[in-house]
């Protein structure tokens, strides 16, 4: 391998932001060379601007602790130390999306895990091993932005991770109705028990914009490119959704029912689901898992504390799959939020994107 590619993370200092620079400790292709955040961070050293809310499992890796913090909205500054960025940054909307357009007009990629430009018609949505092909839309994106090699890629949110791949495992037996609750993770809204103490033993019936997301995003992951922009399916695939906070660190469970238009055996169901897996498999990605989705037997599985880190956080674990006296099957979905479901699937993407020659050196 040549020279490594250098990386720098916006919003280095939030969760996300945490979990890509633990991530990138020792990453075969990728140096991080910069972390940038608020302006209330700049210029203190990355310990510093951390504090005390560090949240990883792990201890803060010694190489990034000394790193001056960089002020993410000094673009020029941050950009052009750098080959691609990872953004986190925690702004509006609005902001998100002007800020991470700057970013890549100074001919710098982003591979970004907000939603601001989830619904951009010409910005890929990929979970590698589902759509890697809407990387071709990033052509039409750099003559909107007037580019050469800057652009955005987004990943979808980490609610859709634990039921979307088996959609797309199973889509010749044209999933049609699907009805998902999900369970979702404290660590999904950038918490530990120690910030959310209201969280320990209590559940919350609602998480803000997260049913629209559930709803709608995998259907853009299961589109088409028409005339430079991603179109989301639309062949009678309708999914509806409820979407509660429960006391779990890490982890989002989702139980699933679905009606086919051509009803599978639980056999190939199965089958398919295990045999399942896409370009990151072939190309062999640091990140990316051997085995996309497993499928276990027990009754009680998939368990959040037993399964959360399959394939190191990147694999998807399903089980309790059988029939149902309504819909056609049943099951439950477990996919790591803050790995496969935003910093690792973010991280993935972008070594699908090296890959495959979109992110290069500067
Ligand atoms: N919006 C999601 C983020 C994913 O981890 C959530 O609130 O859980």
């Amino acid at each position: 391998m040549s020279e490594k590619l250098k990386v720098g993370v916006l919003g280095a200092t939030g969760m996300v932001g945490q979990r890509f620079v633990t991530l990138l400790e020792n990453h075969p292709w990728f140096e991080l060379v910069t972390v940038a955040a608020s302006a209330h961070s700049a210029g203190k050293t990355y310990e510093e601007a951390v504090g005390d809310r560090w949240k990883m499992e792990t201890p803060m890796p010694e190489f990034v602790k000394n790193m001056v913090v960089k002020d993410v909205s000094d673009v020029e500054n941050v950009a052009k130390d750098v080959d691609f960025v990872f953004s986190a940054v925690n702004m509006s909307k609005d902001e998100i999306r002007a800020i991470e357009e700057e970013y890549a007009k100074t001919e710098t990629p982003v591979v970004s895990n907000n939603s601001a430009h989830r619904w951009t018609p010409d910005v890929p949505m990929v979970i590698p091993e589902i759509n890697p092909q809407h990387y071709e839309v990033i052509k039409d994106q750099r003559k909107r932005l007037g580019t050469t090699r800057g652009f955005i890629a987004v990943k979808p949110n980490c609610s859709i991770q634990a039921y979307t791949p088996c959609l797309a495992a199973w889509m010749e037996f044209e999933p049609r109705e699907v009805v998902v609750s999900t369970y979702q993770a404290i660590s999904g809204a950038g918490k530990t028990f120690k910030d959310w103490p209201e969280m320990i033993g209590n559940i919350i019936p609602f998480i803000s914009g997260e049913e629209e997301k559930s709803e709608q995003e995998p259907l853009k992951v299961f589109g088409h490119i028409e005339d430079g922009k991603i179109v989301k399916l639309d062949n009678g695939l309708r999914i509806t959704s409820q979407c509660i906070r429960v006391p779990v660190l890490n982890g989002h469970t989702a139980t699933v029912f679905v009606n086919f238009a051509k009803k599978p055996t639980k056999e190939q169901l199965i089958e398919k689901l295990v045999n399942f897996s896409g370009e990151p498999q072939r190309l062999g990605l640091p990140h990316a898992p051997k085995q996309f989705i497993q499928y276990r037997t027990e009754p009680d599985r998939p368990q959040v504390k037993l399964d959360v880190d399959y394939e190191g956080g990147m694999g998807i674990t399903i089980g309790r799959l059988r029939e149902d006296s309504i819909f056609d099957w049943k099951f439950v979905g477990l996919a790591h939020n803050t790995l496969r479901g935003a910093a690792g699937g973010a991280l993935e993407s972008a070594e699908m994107l090296k890959a495959i020659g979109y992110i290069t050196k500067k």
